[in-house]
């Protein structure tokens, strides 16, 4: 559409309350004329830059996140370009209010703070009608949907409908850190119902109030929902995010080979760890093939990165049976060892014959790791203890506390530093601050899927790519690690600094895009300069002119 016809469309006071087309105060008086907004704002004209100040100011002035949060949410509904003009231009300050942790009381509170929806509900009762309900959607160019369906909301548990923060939340980061055009992201909320009493019992929860559909009628309701969409968005890239276990290896099984689709919190939250390990090796010198991981958590994160690291071993020419032996896992039976007996699909290539252990501390000692990976949920389970033995075990011991939210971190950035001399190499889920002791500062890097899914998701849907592959998952490992700098790591952070988090994606989805056309998993020809492409594909926040 033509800025004119748009223009034409939007005349008067409907372009204000059009959050993509809203300029506010920054409609000039010839865009005001034309557009018969005359007296509709206030006479100063300010530029889109004294808009970023003001909005900086008022978020500042909040009282405490989850307030700024709705600020933000508010800026949103109201003004997409200076929204994120301000979250692109102070991405630090920004995405942990966007995103983990805040997100993560946002949803908690969700039916409290509810205000405007942004996204989709389908539900039980959508079923044999998916279809119509997307299409009330009122943007028909969706390229990317984030789905969950609440039950695993990051280490929060089950939230139910409240869940919805986090397809916003993620997608927010898509056209942040990657630009993926705001009207192209679908967040979707599959509401079959929670399990969690408490918002059953809550009379301002607003989903569907039951308890969780399971079996056929969910995988019915599931599958009707990815053929809708596939054809009422052709080409369109799924992203699950935050289911249960259960489901989610299940459903990226089912629908990986079908479909442009990938699990973030399996396939994701796998890159990214494995990029910081990359990049960890580079401090104490070790080759990844010396390493023993032991994870904390057997869940989509856990084995997800485990798959990952091996993924990287057998491409530098191990075997699977002899990679898989360098994970090591501890749930909540203790060390998942060969005889223990029953035994999930996805655990069971990292049961190894082995004594058992009961606890944590007791399977540190007995594996000797040089990396321990917390991915459970449970806050402060790596005890002082833990992180002193490791310290014993290592001269630079490797310890990622990658639960979200932040309450949910095994350890603390702190504790990581004091309990181990200063010797940690500390990566975390969601930020901690920078730790001061004596001369040293010491920065922690935050080891989150947000790394990896934007430049992923970019480069598939740049490349129209039918499919979303483990290569391109490992591929984007690389790239991201080869973007921390030695200044980085100085600084002991093993993740490049967040403020070039657009160019580190931009890479990612370069990367990603040269493995679709080279095995042919796109109808697209190969462009020239795929970086080129990319870039001029990439949504910047400014605002258009009317007249
Ligand atoms: O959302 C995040 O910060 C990372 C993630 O996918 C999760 O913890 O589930
Ligand atoms: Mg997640």
């Amino acid at each position: 559409m033509s800025e004119l016809s748009a223009s034409k469309m939007h005349q008067g006071v409907k372009i204000l309350h059009d959050p993509i087309r809203n300029k506010s105060t920054a409609f000039t008086d010839a865009e005001r004329d034309a557009l018969k907004l005359r007296g509709l704002l206030p006479p100063r004209i300010h530029s889109l830059a004294e808009q970023e100040m003001r909005v900086l100011g008022a978020i500042r002035s909040k009282v405490n996140d989850l307030e700024r949060y709705l600020y933000l949410i508010g800026l949103q509904d109201r003004n997409e370009t200076l929204f994120y003009r301000v979250l692109m231009n102070h991405i630090e300050e920004m995405m942990p209010l966007v995103y983990t942790p805040t997100v993560g009381k946002a949803c908690q509170e969700f039916g409290h703070i509810y205000r405007i929806p942004r996204g989709l509900y389908i539900g039980p009762s959508d079923r044999g009608h998916i279809r119509e309900v997307l299409d009330n959607w009122p943007h028909k160019n969706a390229r990317i949907i984030v789905v969950t369906d609440g039950e695993r909301i990051l280490g929060l548990g089950d939230l139910g409908a409240n869940g919805m923060g986090i397809p916003i939340g993620k997608l927010s980061l898509y056209t942040a850190c990657a630009g993926i055009h705001p009207t192209q992201c679908l967040p979707v909320m599959l509401d079959v119902g929670t399990n969690n009493e408490e918002l059953l019992n809550d009379p301002l929860y607003n989903g569907v109030e039951r308890r969780r559909i399971r079996g056929e009628q969910y995988d019915a309701l599931v599958d009707e929902f990815i053929t809708a969409a596939q054809d009422m968005f052709p080409g369109v890239l799924i992203q699950l995010e935050d289911f249960g276990n259960a489901n989610a290896f299940r459903l990226l099984q089912q629908y990986r080979q079908k479909t442009c689709l990938f699990d973030d919190d399996i396939q994701g939250t796998g890159a990214v760890a494995l990029a910081g390990i990359i990049s960890a090796l580079r401090i104490t010198g070790g080759e990844l093939s010396d390493q023993r991981l032991l994870f904390l958590g057997a869940g989509e994160a856990g084995i997800g990165i485990a798959d990952t690291v091996v993924a990287a071993l057998v491409d530098e020419g191990m075997s699977v049976e002899k990679a898989r032996q360098h994970c090591w896992f501890v749930d909540s039976k203790g060390l998942v060892v060969s005889d223990r007996g029953e035994i999930s699909a996805s655990k069971r290539p990292y049961a190894h014959k082995h004594a058992a252990a009961g606890s944590f501390i007791e399977a540190v000692k007995a594996l000797q790791p040089t990396a321990i990976i917390g991915v459970s949920g449970q806050a402060g389970a790596f005890s002082r203890e833990v992180i002193e033995v490791m310290g014993e075990i290592n001269q630079r011991p490797i310890i990622f506390a990658l639960s979200n939210p932040t309450s949910k971190a095994e350890c603390s950035a702190e504790q990581a530093y004091d309990w181990s001399q200063g010797q940690a190499i500390f990566a975390s889920g969601s930020p901690f601050e920078p730790v001061e002791r004596g001369s040293r500062t010491f920065v922690p890097g935050q080891g989150n899927n947000a790394y990896i899914f934007p430049g992923v998701g970019l480069g598939a849907v740049a490349s129209r790519a039918r499919r979303v592959t483990d290569e391109m998952f490992l591929r984007a490992a690389r790239t991201l690690a080869e973007q921390v700098t030695d200044q980085d790591l100085e600084l002991g952070r093993i993740y490049p600094s967040l403020s070039r988090i657009r160019d580190v994606s931009a890479l990612i989805a370069r990367d990603v895009a040269a493995i679709a056309y080279s095995q042919g998993l796109s109808d697209r020809e190969e462009p020239e300069d795929i970086m080129a492409d990319i870039e001029s594909q990439m949504f910047q926040p400014v605002y258009p002119h009317y007249a």
